[in-house]
């Protein structure tokens, strides 16, 4: 029934308002009114059209994505949008494009490491897209130790250039997205070499292309690496190989802003850490973090609406059969997957403010919270794409055999999102760093260093190993000083643990890595209660709109409490609560999925995603799908003819030979 709202019934059960909660959710009503804006502008031109992208093959599927890019740069021109709304229209495009290395990593790692004379010439190149730039630093033998790069960077005084080379297979740098086919330009990481000595990683802006034909300059192999997971995904993406035979560039190509070369080949660092170098990755793992509350929130959206059209079971008395999210396994396994998309917005909106906070302070030559920001940083990024990885797996799953079909839009969401956890730091080796920054704090306790942001609970760690909860009935939990005791508890517990096993070493490295299992799980620890500690920091704001601030604090306990379900075993063998305890607060769990059952819709609907952008039948604003998925059957190529090719060349003859067979 086209034009009908099948999930009207729905829409009018929910207890709050819906539109409050929309500006909640985009971060403010300016926010939400140019998301509308540019996601209406995008979902209305055909020419954004994405729902044959797994028909294509990656030639096709790569040529289109080019278009797309020139169309969308076309329109930002024309309607003169602000670069707020220009990443705003290219974010509901939706595809894995040269463009977000070029805007994402290229120029910011310009803006983060180049001198201002630097930004002076490249950045309006950049900008106006007159070049185009890639990240070029993983290589085909190193990812994740960064200090084992292996491309050269030679300082050669008689002519003021560097000599870029890879003297090695394993040199070649691989991965880089917009590399294979289309930058111009790279910021390239190398071994920085002056008079015979090695003074360790750093970038360089070299140009890989012509501008005027496109090919590669002399002395530069490039190309793609080829097919990646699933069928369109991230095949829309260039990702490149990269290989320098003794190619030169100009001494002042080197982003200068942590260390220089003078004209005589002298190496001076100036007063800037040396981990600024890292700059661009902890830009990228903070924007990274608040990808994911909407990758995941594109997730739930589509399992929890067709979650409320689909029936299965329970008819009785001439009753229609139960939708299926009304049953408590359902909402078990969803609706913590709706808390965590709302935690994880408002932790990447804080996360946000650290960045930023941060860059101020550098500004003034204040390094003070950099290590801070690097573990909030790394930390985040691991446990939200982990969540959100597995996340949406499960949203596949909880929409039965339909979430299989590449029409639910969950397995392209899927491949497109996996690769998450592995780019911008492998997931385990970023916890690792946070065990690092965890350790050195507790090691720092004894000498008066008072820790600060989010390791201050440290601070209190002789109380925190020796607290109990006082949790005695099931509502006690919905008491935010509970939970974040229990949290803060754990965590700290954890990771003194560790610390503990780890003095036993008479070699610290050693230790660390004999450990790094039991560090991994304090780090995680940890940054489960930024996540949870964040939540309840927001709900201290003044968020107006009737029962929105009530259905966020239900939101907020679910998040903690199916945590403290979940990771139970934590809980009690540290011993900051009790067994009866966590069975109470599985009890209150329950309560409050009964309390979000009514709001679930209302819920999702406050994402404000369009159908264009959320792609998936299943997930459709108006609940439409059966006649949908039925008519999207036959729009498969296979369908195009009743008998496939093939069919006369290679079935044919074997139905006639089983013919023969059967009559002997
Ligand atoms: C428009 C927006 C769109 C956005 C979308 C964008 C496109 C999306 C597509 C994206 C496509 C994907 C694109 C891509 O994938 S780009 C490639 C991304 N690659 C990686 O992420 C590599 C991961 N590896 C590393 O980061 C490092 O090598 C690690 C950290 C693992 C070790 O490193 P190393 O062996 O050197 O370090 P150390 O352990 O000896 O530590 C030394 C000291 O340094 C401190 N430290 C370490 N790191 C940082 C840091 N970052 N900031 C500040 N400080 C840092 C550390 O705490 C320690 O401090 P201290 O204890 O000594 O005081
Ligand atoms: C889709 C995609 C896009 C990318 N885009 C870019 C780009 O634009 N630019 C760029 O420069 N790079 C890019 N990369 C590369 C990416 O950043 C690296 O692949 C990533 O940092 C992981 O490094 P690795 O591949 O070396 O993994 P490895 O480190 O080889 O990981 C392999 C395994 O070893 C484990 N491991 C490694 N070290 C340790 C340790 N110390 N302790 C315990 N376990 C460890 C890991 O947990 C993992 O399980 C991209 C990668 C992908 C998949």
């Amino acid at each position: 029934m086209e034009g009908v709202d099948h999930l009207a019934f729905e829409r009018n059960k929910a207890q709050f308002d819906v539109d409050a909660m929309k500006i909640v959710w985009a971060g403010s009503s300016h926010a939400l009114e140019v998301s509308d804006r540019m996601s209406r502008l995008v979902a209305s031109d055909p020419a954004f059209r994405k729902d044959n992208r797994a028909m294509l093959g990656r030639k096709e599927l790569f040529k289109n994505t080019l278009r797309k890019a020139a169309y969308a740069l076309k329109r930002i021109i024309e309607l003169r949008l602000s670069e707020e709304e220009a990443s705003m229209l290219r974010s509901f495009v939706d595809e894995p494009a040269f463009t977000d290395l070029h805007w994402g990593m290229f120029v910011p790692a310009i803006k983060g490491q180049g001198t201002e004379e630097q930004l002076k010439k490249w950045l309006p190149l950049a900008q106006k897209m007159q070049i185009i730039g890639c990240y070029a630093q993983t290589e085909l033998g190193h990812g994740s130790n960064v200090q084992g790069l292996e491309t050269t960077v030679t300082f050669d005084p008689k002519t003021d250039e560097f000599v870029i080379h890879s003297p090695t297979l394993t040199s070649s740098k691989w991965w880089p997205g917009g590399l294979g086919k289309i930058s111009t330009h790279a910021v390239v990481y190398g071994r920085l070499i002056t008079d015979g000595q090695d003074h360790g990683v750093h970038g360089f802006i070299v140009q890989l292309r012509s501008l005027d034909d496109h090919l590669p300059l002399p002395g530069i192999t490039v190309g793609d690496i080829g097919m990646k997971f699933g069928n369109g995904a991230y095949n829309t993406m260039d990702n490149g190989v990269l290989r320098f035979d003794h190619v030169r560039i100009p001494r002042d190509q080197m982003l200068m802003r942590v260390s220089r070369v003078t004209r005589e080949g002298k190496y001076v660092q100036s007063n800037v850490p040396r981990q600024l170098v890292y700059g661009t990755m902890v830009y990228v793992r903070q924007t990274i973090v608040s990808d994911a509350s909407t990758a995941l929130s594109r997730a739930v959206c589509i399992a929890t609406r067709y979650s409320a059209v689909r029936r299965q079971f329970g008819a009785t008395g001439g009753n229609p059969e139960s939708q299926v999210i009304d049953y408590k396994t359902q909402q078990a396994r969803l609706f913590p997957l709706l808390a965590s998309a709302y935690a994880f917005r408002f932790v990447g909106e804080w996360l946000k403010w650290l960045y930023t906070d941060v860059m101020t302070r550098l500004q003034a030559n204040d390094f003070s919270t950099l290590p801070e920001a690097h573990a909030c940083t790394a930390g985040l990024k691991s446990l939200t794409t982990s969540a959100t990885s597995d996340g949406i797996e499960e949203c596949r799953k909880l929409c039965g055999g339909h979430g299989y079909l590449c029409s639910s839009g969950l397995p392209e969401l899927f491949a497109v999102y996996v690769p998450t956890c592995t780019y911008e730091g492998d997931n385990i080796v970023l916890l690792l760093q946070v065990a690092r920054h965890l350790m050195k704090t507790i090691s720092q306790l004894g000498s008066g260093k008072k820790p600060v942001g989010t390791v201050a609970y440290m601070g209190r760690v002789e109380q925190l190993m020796e607290s109990r909860s006082d949790v005695q009935k099931a509502e006690d939990w919905l008491n935010p000083s509970a939970v974040l005791g229990a949290f803060e508890a754990r965590a700290a517990r954890k990771s003194v643990a560790c610390a503990k096993n780890l003095s036993k070493f008479s070699n610290p490295e050693e230790g660390f890595l004999e450990l790094s299992n039991d560090l991994v799980e304090a780090a995680r620890a940890h940054c489960q209660l930024i996540v949870v500690s964040k939540f309840i920091d927001k709900l201290q704001q003044d968020i107006p709109g009737k029962g929105v601030k009530q259905l966020l604090e239900v939101l907020c306990s679910i998040y903690a409490l199916f945590h403290l379900h979940k990771h139970l075993g934590d809980f009690l063998s540290t011993g900051c609560i009790t067994s009866k305890q966590g069975s109470l607060a599985n009890d209150q769990l329950r309560s409050l999925y009964s309390q979000v059952r009514p709001n679930a819709i209302g819920l999702v609907d406050a994402f404000n995603y369009t159908d264009h952008y959320l792609s998936s039948i299943l997930g459709r604003y108006d609940g439409n799908v059966y006649p949908k998925l039925y008519e999207e059957a036959w729009k498969d190529p296979l369908n195009d003819s009743v008998i496939p090719d093939g069919f006369q060349e290679y079935i044919r003859p074997m139905l006639k030979q089983q013919l023969r067979n059967a009559r002997l």
